[in-house]
């Protein structure tokens, strides 16, 4: 299938400046520079004695879509919520559309936030309202928009995503890929530049992860946007991603093109993509 994300694009050839497998950091004179709409500088973050961030550094390729790989207890919903600016980094910078989510107020923040769509693990539906009002709920909250206009803009995300028959059904009377799929179209209606996906396949069985993952390409083909999936799951990551990121501990332990990942000959991350148990990741 194909993808919007095109290297031979002029724009997109001058944000993917690679140095050694990394995108090169920007400093005024880069063409890179400004063409990362989130980076993530040395972060460190520890919940007590427990250090969950260590210095991990990642500059993210816009309009790319870009899968974070890595074992359980990771760091991985960790670094989402930072750049959503849920979480606050004990030390380091994440810098969001030029700016350091931390280096403004919270109103700022507040705005800031509205460029992300976010599609949590379970779609995190209010379980009191009907698929259309979680649809709608964004841009009623968010816009001033008439409830003509937003009928045509929820509707129009309910049947992108394959719902328009369940828009009077509750989250409750839906399988776990549906809420996915209501999630997915609540996490759209404000055109967000950036859209972060939590394990989108976490609970589906692989037909339906498969067809989740052609429903984000389609998606992200018709729309365009920067995309960041977290998953464990390879055959996802194999099947939607133009750039694999690898965590581990806290750290980034591979970050580059897709192919780059599966062709590497990182013990690490040959062992994590094969799901094999004999190398250097263990229980712990
Ligand atoms: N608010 C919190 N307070 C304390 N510890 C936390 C908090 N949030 C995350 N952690 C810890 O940080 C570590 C990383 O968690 P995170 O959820 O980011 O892992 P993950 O890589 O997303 O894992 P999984 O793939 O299993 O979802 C875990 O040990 C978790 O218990």
């Amino acid at each position: 299938m194909d993808k919007i994300f095109n290297r031979d694009h002029p724009d997109v050839a001058k944000r993917a400046t690679w140095e050694n497998g990394w995108p090169r950091e920007g400093d005024g004179s880069d063409p890179a520079a400004g063409a990362h709409s989130m980076r993530v500088r040395n972060l460190h973050k520890a919940f007590g004695n427990s250090a969950v961030m260590k210095g991990l550094s990642l500059d993210f390729v816009d309009e790319a879509i870009t899968t974070i790989l890595g074992p359980s207890g990771t760091g991985k919903s960790v670094l989402i919520k930072h750049l959503v600016g849920l979480l606050e980094p004990d030390d380091g910078e994440v810098i969001v559309f030029g700016q350091d989510i931390w280096g403004i107020n919270e109103n700022e923040r507040y705005e800031l936030r509205k460029k992300f769509g976010v599609l949590f693990q379970d779609g995190a539906l209010f379980g009191s309202m009907n698929i259309y009002d979680n649809v709608a709920f964004p841009l009623r909250k968010h816009t001033d928009k008439s409830e003509d206009e937003i009928e045509d803009i929820v509707m129009s995300h309910i049947k992108e995503v394959g719902l328009e028959g369940a828009v009077t059904k509750y989250p409750a009377e839906l399988s776990g890929g549906m809420r996915k799929r209501a999630g997915f179209a609540r996490a759209l209606v404000m055109k967000p530049q950036v859209v972060l996906f939590d394990e989108p396949d976490s609970g589906l069985d692989p037909v339906r992860t498969s067809l989740l993952c052609d429903l984000i390409l389609d998606i992200h083909r018709e729309h365009g946007g920067t995309y960041l999936v977290v998953t464990h799951d390879i055959q996802s990551a194999r099947k939607v991603s133009d750039y694999v990121g690898v965590l581990w501990k806290g750290q980034v332990v591979h970050y580059g093109e897709a192919s780059s990942a599966f062709e590497s000959t990182d013990p690490f991350v040959r062992q994590f993509l094969s799901g094999a148990s004999a190398g250097p990741l263990g229980m712990d």
